[in-house]
C-alpha cells in the first residue's frame, strides 16, 4: 500500500529512469492529449462505479482516477506542493 506522495515519487522516478515496461513511461510518451482522455474515462468509471458497483469498486477507480492525474502532473511538471496549495 502506498499514498498520494509515494506514489508520485515513485513515477517521478519511472520518468527518469524509463524502466523497460513502464506504462508510466508509455503514457508521457503518448501526451499530454492522451493522457486527458484517459483522465476523462477513468472519471467516468469513477462515477459508474460510485452509482452502480460496490465501495470496493469504486475506491479502485479512484485509485485509478488519481494515477492518471499525477501522470498528468508530471507530463506538465507540476509536482503536490503546485496542487496543494490550492487546496
Ligand atoms: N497505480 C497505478 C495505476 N492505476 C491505473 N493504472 C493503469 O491505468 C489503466 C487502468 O486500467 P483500466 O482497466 O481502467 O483500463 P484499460 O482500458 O483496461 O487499460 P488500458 O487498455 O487503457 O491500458 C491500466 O492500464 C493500468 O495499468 C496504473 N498503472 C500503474 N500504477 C502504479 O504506478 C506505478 C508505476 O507503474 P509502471 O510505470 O507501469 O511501472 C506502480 O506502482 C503501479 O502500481
Amino acid at each position: 500500500m502506498k499514498n498520494f506522495d509515494e506514489l508520485f515519487a515513485e513515477l517521478t522516478q519511472k520518468a527518469e529512469a524509463r524502466p523497460e515496461g513502464s506504462g508510466t513511461v508509455r503514457e508521457l510518451d503518448a501526451g499530454v492529449h492522451a493522457i486527458g482522455k484517459k483522465i476523462v474515462e477513468e472519471a467516468a468509471e469513477v462515477w459508474m462505479a460510485a452509482e452502480y458497483q460496490s465501495d470496493t469498486e469504486t475506491a479502485e477507480e479512484i485509485s485509478q482516477l488519481l494515477y492518471h492525474l499525477q501522470v498528468m502532473m508530471l507530463a506538465k511538471g507540476l509536482t503536490p506542493a503546485d496542487i496543494y496549495r490550492h487546496l
